[in-house]
């Protein structure tokens, strides 16, 4: 089918103006939809004023007045709040009408629109897996048809193809299922890096012993994520069950794990992780090219320490997110065409130490016998058991406080770190798409 050309005479309503609303506003105008959009009502002055230049979008003062006359109305308001937003603006909704929302957990977000949405209104929903400073292009953006006819699914689909992001289709289940593989268990790791990295009164470029390789992954992903809001994390965390489960695992195999090591457990220790490293990466031939190169690695570093200086470091981080998937029966490279940037660069990471025996050997030994390490992962370890028990407690204040003291922290490196995160994301990007299209063919063959 050829795609439905833009034209303003179809309407894309957008409810929160926040980084992901303004990113959809801008690129659905720009294409050439007309966009109807709202924030806040006591921000309608601001939002208005920002955007009185721009051709094709059309500011009101709350959601009632875009749900009316809008053609495909998206809520891209924090995940929290789905319930309450779609509970007030949803019986307003222009009849015939297509709905969705961007929130990162999609179990609440279909409830709310079954439960408030009139019976004649279809419902397509939408999750761009990047983040808001990410070049859209390229990246996964998820589509669920929920109850939709065949030609609404077409309009969202030529309307958010705008974007030239890769559409993959699935159900809201699955949808959880695979995010919560992907993601929740990923910031759980960089979220504990930031909090013991801050509970150490650590800036890790500035200590040798973080320099250089992986370490520019962690720091760059950590900071990354800490710039980013924390209701986006809270969200996806606490509202996805599958999420909760996993994170409690991560904080289990960062537990035990440093335990084997405090205690002296080498066989125990090499054992677990070499069978974790099996489950996860031994269907990779040894020809398999990694996906994280030294150069790539060396590339972006924040510490600028040469190579020869650096020091070999536990990386319980990592070790213990292969055991996680292992334990949660999780291999990673299922879900590549289903992932954000960020997982890629972390499967990279894990990928670099799991792939490179004499590397992983160096870091095993040095998790045992070095105790350099032993102060920075007893840290790592209280903040991944706290990160998990944020979450398990579901409580978003908590953990809205558990994440705002490192990221006031790091604030003055978040620039930075942006800019060689993006040029990081970007070279990845390429990286991947070789193992995307392996990938689509071997679908193709099924
Ligand atoms: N940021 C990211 O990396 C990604 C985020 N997402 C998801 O997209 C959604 C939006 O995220 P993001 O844009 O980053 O978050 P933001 O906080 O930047 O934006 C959300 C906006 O919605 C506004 N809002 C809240 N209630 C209402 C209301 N009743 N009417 C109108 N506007 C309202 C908020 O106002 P206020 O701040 O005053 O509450 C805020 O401006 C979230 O569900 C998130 O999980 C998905 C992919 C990536
Ligand atoms: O890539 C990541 O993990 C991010 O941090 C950005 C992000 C956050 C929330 C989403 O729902 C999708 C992407």
């Amino acid at each position: 089918m050829a795609p439905i050309q833009p034209t303003t005479a179809i309407s894309v309503g957008i409810i929160g103006m926040g980084d992901m609303g303004r990113m959809y506003a801008n690129g659905i105008s720009r294409a050439g939809w007309m966009v109807n959009a709202c924030d806040r009502e006591e921000l309608y002055e601001s939002l208005s004023n920002d955007y009185k230049e721009a051709p094709n979008v059309r500011i009101f003062q709350n959601g009632h007045l875009v749900s009316r006359i809008s053609d495909y109305i998206i809520y891209c308001v924090e995940a929290e709040n789905i319930a309450k937003v779609v509970s007030a603006y949803g019986p307003s909704t222009k009849v015939g009408a297509i709905v969705g929302g961007q929130t990162s957990c999609k179990a609440p977000e279909i409830a709310a629109f079954e439960k408030f949405l009139p019976s004649d209104v279809e419902i397509v929903s939408c999750h761009s897996l990047h983040g808001p400073k990410v070049d859209p292009v390229g990246q996964p953006l998820v589509l669920i048809k929920h109850r939709a006819s065949d030609k609404s699914y077409e309009l969202v689909e030529s309307i958010l193809g705008c974007f030239g992001s890769k559409f993959v289709h699935l159900s809201a289940v699955e949808h959880d299922r695979i995010t919560a593989d992907t993601q929740a268990v990923l910031h759980a790791a960089f979220l504990s890096m930031g909090s013991a990295w801050t509970a150490n009164s650590q800036f890790p470029w500035e200590v040798p012993r973080w320099s250089g390789g992986i370490e520019n992954v962690k720091m760059n992903v950590t900071l990354r994520i800490y710039s980013n809001k924390w209701h986006v994390y809270a969200g996806l965390a606490i509202l996805n069950p599958a999420a909760q489960k996993q994170i409690k695992q991560y904080a289990t195999s960062v537990t035990e794990l440093f335990k084997l090591i405090l205690c002296g457990e080498r066989d125990e220790f090499r054992k677990r992780i070499t069978e974790a490293g099996m489950a996860v990466f031994g269907g990779k031939k040894e020809g398999d090219e990694l996906l994280l190169k030294d150069e790539l690695l060396d590339k972006f570093s924040l510490s600028g320490v040469p190579k020869q200086e650096r020091k070999p470091n536990s990386h319980l981080s990592l070790l213990a997110m292969v055991d996680c998937w292992h334990k949660c029966g999780i291999v990673p490279y299922d879900h590549i065409i289903c992932s954000t940037p960020l997982f890629r660069l972390w499967l990279g990471a894990t990928e670099y130490l799991f792939r490179q025996p004499e590397l992983l050997n160096e870091c095993i030994e040095f998790a045992l016998s070095d105790k350099q390490f032993r102060t920075d992962d007893l840290e790592f370890t209280f903040a991944a058991r706290a990160w998990s028990d944020a979450v398990q407690l579901g409580d978003f204040n908590a953990y809205r406080k558990r994440f705002e003291a490192p990221q006031k922290y790091f604030a003055p490196r978040f620039p930075e770190a942006t800019r060689l995160g993006n040029e990081m994301i970007h070279t990845i990007l390429e990286r991947t798409k070789i193992l995307d299209g392996a990938k689509v063919q071997n679908e193709g063959h099924e």
